[in-house]
């Protein structure tokens, strides 16, 4: 891997980290397998058509953890967008700012064994597995730099403006479901790099309501437990024109 010897634009306030693939050991490699299959075996049919073919588009394979290396000419070349390494969670401005220059954050640590089923927190398997296939999509990826110049471009309005962006953010492309012709699909990426979550998100227990702008506006939520409720877009085009919605209200 090649290290620039210049120093980094003013304007990237991150380090500038790498994947380091030689550190995954076989239980790393283990661990992915069984994630894979495990998800694989469950979203067919809960999954959005988009997402399972982004996972198709891609290439990721039972076989290999993906290898940044790989998977960043194939974004590029499908749209624009690459995988950046970041330690852990960022906060939501700078997030915001890194969606704008289609860039997504992604960790390169994988769960333990023990941790199959949820996390409290975003690592690979949830980052790369959960959010890249969508990735590939070009309408989605367009909604989601959309949201994250929107969001940079207004933050420094109101306290609180940010806090909107968030939700919209959190209530589609983290735990989204939608209403296909054929049933309801989940393409949220915190419920598909969940198998616990996926099946609790499309089973008895929690609400679900029509997506809507003013609902998604209004409701708070909490990082780290399975979510109480849901929203259900009608189709994925609602996603761009909640954003424009939203962004006609904050110009009133
Ligand atoms: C914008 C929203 O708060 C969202 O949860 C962000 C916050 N920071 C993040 N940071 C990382 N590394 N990965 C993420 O998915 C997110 N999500
Ligand atoms: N719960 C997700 C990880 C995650 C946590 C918090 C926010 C988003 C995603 C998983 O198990 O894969
Ligand atoms: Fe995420």
């Amino acid at each position: 891997m090649m290290t620039s010897l210049t120093a980094p634009a003013a304007s990237a306030a991150l380090p500038l980290l790498t994947q380091d693939y030689s550190r995954y050991t076989a239980a790393d490699q283990h661990v992915w397998q069984l994630l894979f299959d495990r998800q694989m075996a469950l979203l067919p049919g809960r999954a959005a058509d988009a997402f399972l073919e982004g996972v198709k588009q891609i290439g990721f394979t039972r076989e290999t953890i993906p290898d940044f290396r790989e998977v960043n000419p194939r974004l590029r070349e499908l749209t624009g967008w690459e995988l950046v390494v970041v330690p852990g969670l960022v906060d939501d401005a700078e997030f915001f700012g890194l969606l704008a220059e289609r860039k997504f954050p992604a960790t390169t640590w994988l769960r333990k064994l023990e941790q199959l089923d949820y996390l409290e927190e975003p690592d690979m398997f949830h980052d790369v597995f959960g959010h890249v296939p969508l990735l590939t999509n070009p309408r989605f990826a367009q909604f989601l730099q959309q949201l994250g110049e929107a969001a940079q471009h207004h933050a420094h309005r109101w306290p609180g403006t940010l806090e909107l962006f968030t939700r919209l953010y959190w209530f589609t492309a983290e735990f989204g479901l939608v209403q296909q012709p054929d049933g309801l699909r989940i393409y949220g990426a915190g419920l598909l790099s969940s198998h616990g979550e996926v099946k609790f998100s499309l089973g008895e227990q929690p609400t679900r309501l029509p997506f809507t702008l003013d609902g998604v506006l209004n409701t708070a939520f909490e990082k780290d437990k399975f979510q109480e409720l849901y929203f259900v877009l009608s189709n994925l085009p609602q996603l761009p024109q909640a954003l424009e919605q939203l962004l006609a209200r904050l110009v009133e």
